[in-house]
């Protein structure tokens, strides 16, 4: 995915003159004195802008760059290159047009632009609010809304719904676009005979930029998945059809049910990945099931059976697997039927009393996942996962 972000964004891939205006956010590091309250919504924007899926054209690049400028340097106060220096005199031209504009609200202006790029990317591939039949959503995240009901399903069964960058970024996006949208309940699926098989371990090469920019970007990238569970603010509904793995099995203990195959099972190897928890299983599960079958999962990475997550409160309820579409969809049916802003405000009530707790586990378990990311136990991990598979 990053492969094709780098042909997309880098000015080296592109072939009009103009095509060869490349996003800031590409060549420069974010100045360090950006104040503090801003500096953490521009770098995030800075990092959204790479995870778009659309380029955006140059007209576009060319009003970011010169905010991206004027956020960092200020105005323009380099000599005007020559007319036959086209795309250096169009970035100066764009810049030079913001003037004394101060650099804070150039700051603010370029995050307000990235999020209206974001989100009008997100609009086409998502539910729109009100809808009430099947809409088309991206190859590998499909969002559905009916009944009172928007599905999110994880659609990559050939790598067994393992989770890419672009897919951590538009399951945010379907469940902001969830959060306002008139169903009365969301739920997380997956197709094909898993659920999910956790963080894509291909992320780590496919993220732009050297290892401090991965260990960067991948960390405010989790952040804000593991954030937007926290903060969804209607109930929320595990369909958990075969196996789950890593991050899918952590963030379940943010969900309001998880209902499982009886062919599921629930497996935490972040140890053997020289890894450490996140999606606040540090937390909840501890919470949930009780520390010393919390400890088994996260340290010993356990493997748990349905019955045995579903035993140790992790999951709500177990069908056969022969009858789990069936079974759970009905339920989810009449469940949906709830009064609408009752189940929201009474799942608020009993989120509202730690989410800020949540908010604080989240960010500390990305520092400490940042630092294992550039540990070598880490490194071999993945080096071993891929190498075997390249022997078969
Ligand atoms: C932005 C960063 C956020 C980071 C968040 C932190 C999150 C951490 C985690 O989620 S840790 C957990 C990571 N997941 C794993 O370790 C699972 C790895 N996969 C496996 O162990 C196995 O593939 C399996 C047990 C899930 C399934 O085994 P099997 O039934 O034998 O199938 P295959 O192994 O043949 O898999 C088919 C196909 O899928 C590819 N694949 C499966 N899982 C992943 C994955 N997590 N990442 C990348 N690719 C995966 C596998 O390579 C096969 O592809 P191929 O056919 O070889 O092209």
């Amino acid at each position: 995915m990053a492969k094709m972000l780098g042909a997309r964004w880098c000015p080296s891939a592109l072939r009009s003159p103009l095509q060869v205006i490349s996003f800031p956010a590409c060549q420069l590091h974010v100045s360090r004195r950006a104040k503090n309250a801003d500096q953490k919504e521009f770098e995030n924007a800075v990092t959204q802008l790479k995870l778009l899926k659309k380029d955006p054209g140059n007209e576009m690049k060319l009003k970011l760059y010169a905010l991206y400028k004027q956020a960092n340097e200020g105005p323009c106060n380099i000599p005007k290159p020559g007319v036959l220096n086209l795309i250096n005199k169009a970035k100066w031209d764009a810049w030079n047009a913001l003037g004394n504009l101060p650099k804070e609200t150039a700051r603010q202006n370029y995050v307000d632009l990235v999020t209206s790029l974001s989100s009008s990317s997100a609009s086409s591939s998502q539910v729109k609010p009100g809808a009430d039949k099947e809409q088309q959503g991206s190859e590998n995240v499909v969002v559905t809304s009916e009944d009172g009901i928007t599905k999110i399903m994880l659609n990559r069964p050939t790598k067994k719904n393992a989770i890419t960058t672009q897919m951590y970024q538009e399951i945010i996006l379907a469940l902001k676009a969830a959060s306002k949208d008139d169903s009365t309940i969301t739920v997380l699926t997956g197709n094909g005979d898993y659920y999910c098989s956790g963080n894509d371990l291909s992320n780590f090469n496919t993220l732009p930029g050297e290892i401090e920019e991965k260990v960067k970007s991948g960390g405010i990238l989790l952040r804000d998945f593991v954030a937007c569970f926290i903060d969804f603010p209607k109930p929320l509904i595990a369909v958990v059809n075969g196996p789950a793995v890593g991050i899918s099995v952590t963030i379940l203990g943010l969900f309001d049910a998880v209902y499982a195959s009886d062919k599921a099972t629930f497996h935490t190897p972040f140890t053997h990945l020289g890894q450490s928890p996140e999606g606040c299983s540090s937390y909840t599960f501890p919470k949930i099931m009780g520390l010393a079958k919390a400890k088994e999962m996260l340290i010993f990475g356990k493997k748990l059976t349905a019955g045995e997550a579903c035993a140790q409160g992790l999951v709500t309820e177990v069908f056969p697997d022969s009858t789990f579409q069936t079974e759970v969809w009905t339920r989810l049916k009449a469940y949906s039927k709830i009064p609408p802003n009752a189940g929201r405000i009474s799942k608020q009530i009993i989120r509202n009393w730690e989410k800020e707790k949540l908010h604080a586990v989240n960010a500390e378990e990305v520092r400490v996942l940042q630092e294992r990311w550039q540990s070598e136990e880490f490194l071999n991990a993945v080096m071993n996962f891929f190498s075997k598979r390249a022997k078969l």
